[in-house]
């Protein structure tokens, strides 16, 4: 066979190809040679990390679509300094971009699937391949501390409107026995009609889209006066340093719904943080009025916020040497910290990273989330069956890890009954037992159980009335949405499809399995079985095909926000709120603020969000400089 251009490149890859300019058909090629030897995570990391950057330029030019029309105003970006309750005001020509109640986008066309809704049954799906036959941890990697922020960001990011219409899933006859619900309801998610040839219907996100901590402080304006005292620009806290709960028991924070005890502690060590934040202006600045203390002290929150996960947990996800240096540059640029507390941003993204970049890039596509991000983050197999609760107070030897005090069916910490129980547990031992306690792997087969009949909160945080079973629910959303299956949404994203099930995996069961559901056609394998189903690269909790979104989002939702990006400054932020983002490393910077000495006694491992009796990294190959501070 002659070395021609097309046996080169994957057939089904061509026409996606032959839409590039030259110098992008280059890159692609390149790109691609390296995907076929399968092994960019072994490069040394400046290789893998020129690897990334040029996957990450293909997919800024070919996997951004915008959904319905621009309709916002043009305004003086001066006159708004701080980030608005809504997300209004903050892309630079049009107000409405990235607000409450836009569309999602999408990183490629509605699925052309033809597959149906239905095809192979959900539930089928849930019972054959997802449910939890029993608890696979994900080793010391990631604890329930990592489970908890990802929800937190979560609900930070991105929420369906619903309909008001229902729709019922009914159990194949021959599978109805062992099935948690023979036949479950739930509302429809909304389709709105966007107004634009490209896609006609699109959803809309009822969370504002920008990393502006609207989990802590809500998506509108009524959503921020809840949660405000009004007085020194402190939020609402209860005496126990948790979250206040309103008269019916729902805690007082910018998110409730789907709440548990593990997210509700992230919320109130965050409405710590913010409450400590505005301590310090007050101090430094003491002309500043409430507002003033409020807008600054979210500003500086939500960096903190977005720092830690670029450079702490997103590390912990991904633990490379290249991803560690990766996610630094994302932050720091090539030259690292101390180059960029000397010098700022003014030697461009490459040399000083994204953040305090010049103008905001949204590569000409309005900021928004994906359809396909959402789908990416489906990650309930991260929950665990039961929460396992340490005694800090029993004398322990140095190097022994704190007792098992009592364990919880996860059931019990949902809701307002996890907030009692989160009540009685308190702030510190929760923290530590979060610590210590392994979260569930993302694999096939480790869907929790009790979310097979899982009542389901509102917006309000109220119970609804009627089960679903979110492993059969999640598997029905994604085709609702027009996400493509597995294959489709490689391709689109320039990776090599499957073949065969033994493209997928070399695990035997799994291959047998996945031809019971799917038979033989690859082509309908649903995206979370086949991101579940894949096998990982060494290191990494999560799939490539899931990274490889990771990659291209994770710089969006920094260069896109003008407060990450032209307005990241003392002007805008205060030169003491600078300060406090520096000088926060990590999640254990802010659990050491506030619970001096915690760290220091219960944590072995250098990462909160690895189980805290794991070893301290060992040495890497990433460049000195690079690497974070001892
Ligand atoms: C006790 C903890 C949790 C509960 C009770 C819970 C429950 C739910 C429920 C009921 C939905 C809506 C399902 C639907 O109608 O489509 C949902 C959506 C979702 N959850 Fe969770 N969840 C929890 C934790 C997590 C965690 C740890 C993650 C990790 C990333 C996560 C990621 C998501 C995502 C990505 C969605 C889709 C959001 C959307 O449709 O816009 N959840 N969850």
């Amino acid at each position: 066979m002659g070395l021609s251009f097309s046996s080169f490149i994957h057939p089904q890859l061509h026409p996606l190809v032959a839409k590039m300019s030259l110098f992008d058909a280059f890159l692609f090629c390149v790109i691609h040679f390296v995907d076929k030897l399968k092994m960019w995570h072994r490069f040394p990391v400046i290789m893998g990390v020129s690897y990334l950057g040029i996957r990450r330029y293909l997919q800024q030019q070919y996997n951004l679509l915008h959904v319905g029309k621009t309709i916002g105003k043009g305004y003086d970006t001066k006159e708004f300094s701080y980030r608005t309750p809504d997300g209004t005001y903050n892309h630079p020509t049009d107000h409405l971009v990235g607000s409450y109640g836009t569309f999602f986008g999408r990183n490629m066309p509605p699925s052309e699937s033809v597959h149906g809704l239905l095809d192979p049954n959900p539930i089928l799906v849930a019972s054959r391949l997802l449910s939890r036959k029993e608890f696979i941890d994900c080793g010391k990697q990631f604890n329930m501390i990592a489970c908890s922020w990802i929800q937190l960001m979560i609900h930070d990011w991105v929420d369906h409107m619903e309909d008001t219409q229902q729709v019922e899933i009914r159990a194949p006859e021959d599978i109805v026995e062992g099935c948690p619900l023979k036949s479950f309801r739930f509302f429809q998610t909304k389709k709105v009609m966007t107004g634009s040839s490209d896609v006609k219907t699109g959803s809309l996100n009822i969370r504002t889209p920008w990393w502006d901590g609207s989990v802590i402080y809500g998506n509108d304006e009524g959503g921020m006066r809840r949660v405000r005292t009004f007085k020194d620009g402190k939020l609402i806290v209860s005496v126990d340093g948790l979250l206040k709960h309103n008269e019916k028991g729902v805690p007082i924070s910018g998110d409730v719904r789907n709440s548990w005890a593990g997210f509700s502690l992230l919320l109130a060590l965050f409405v710590k943080e913010h409450n400590s934040v505005c301590d310090m202006l007050k101090e430094n600045y003491p002309d500043f009025d409430d507002e003033k203390l409020f807008c600054h002290a979210r500003l500086v929150t939500s960096a903190v916020i977005a720092k830690i996960h670029t450079i702490d947990w997103t590390v912990q996800l991904l633990k490379t040497d290249t991803l560690k240096a990766g996610m630094r540059i994302n932050w720091y640029g090539f030259l690292g910290k101390q180059v960029k507390d000397i010098f700022g941003h003014i030697l461009g993204p490459i040399l000083s990273g994204l953040v305090g970049l010049g103008k905001p890039r949204d590569h000409g596509v309005p900021y928004s989330f994906t359809e396909e991000f959402v789908s990416v983050y489906r990650m309930h197999s991260l929950l665990p069956e039961k929460l396992i609760v340490r005694d800090i107070e029993a004398k322990v030897d140095e190097h022994k890890n704190p007792p098992i005090e009592e364990e919880f069916p996860m059931e019990e910490m949902l809701g307002k009954e996890g907030e009692r129980r989160l009540s009685k547990i308190g702030m510190e031992k929760m923290i530590v037992s979060m610590g210590y306690q392994a979260c569930g792997a993302l694999s096939l087969w480790n869907y929790p159980n009790w979310m097979r009949n899982l009542i389901p909160q509102d917006v309000n945080g109220e119970d609804r009335t009627d089960p679903v079973d979110m492993a059969a629910l999640e598997i029905y959303r994604d085709r609702e949405r027009g996400v493509a299956r597995y294959n489709e949404f490689r391709r689109n994203m320039f990776m090599i499809p499957i073949n065969h099930w033994d493209d997928l995996t070399d695990d035997k069961e799994v291959i047998r399995a996945l031809q019971e559901v799917y038979g033989d056609d690859v082509e309908k394998l649903d995206m979370l079985v086949g991101l579940q189903a894949e096998k990982k690269i060494k290191g990494f909790a999560i799939s490539e095909t899931a990274f490889f979104l990771f990659l291209l989002t994770a710089s969006r939702r920094l260069e896109a926000d003008r407060f990450f990006t032209i307005n990241f400054n003392p002007q805008t932020y205060t030169k003491k709120g600078m300060e406090w983002i520096s000088k926060t490393e990590s999640l254990k910077d802010v659990i050491d603020r506030h619970f001096p000495g915690m760290t220091q006694k219960w944590m072995k491992c250098s990462s909160a969000f690895s189980v805290w009796d794991s070893a301290p990294n060992q040495a890497t190959l990433i460049p000195l400089y690079l690497r974070p501070a001892p």
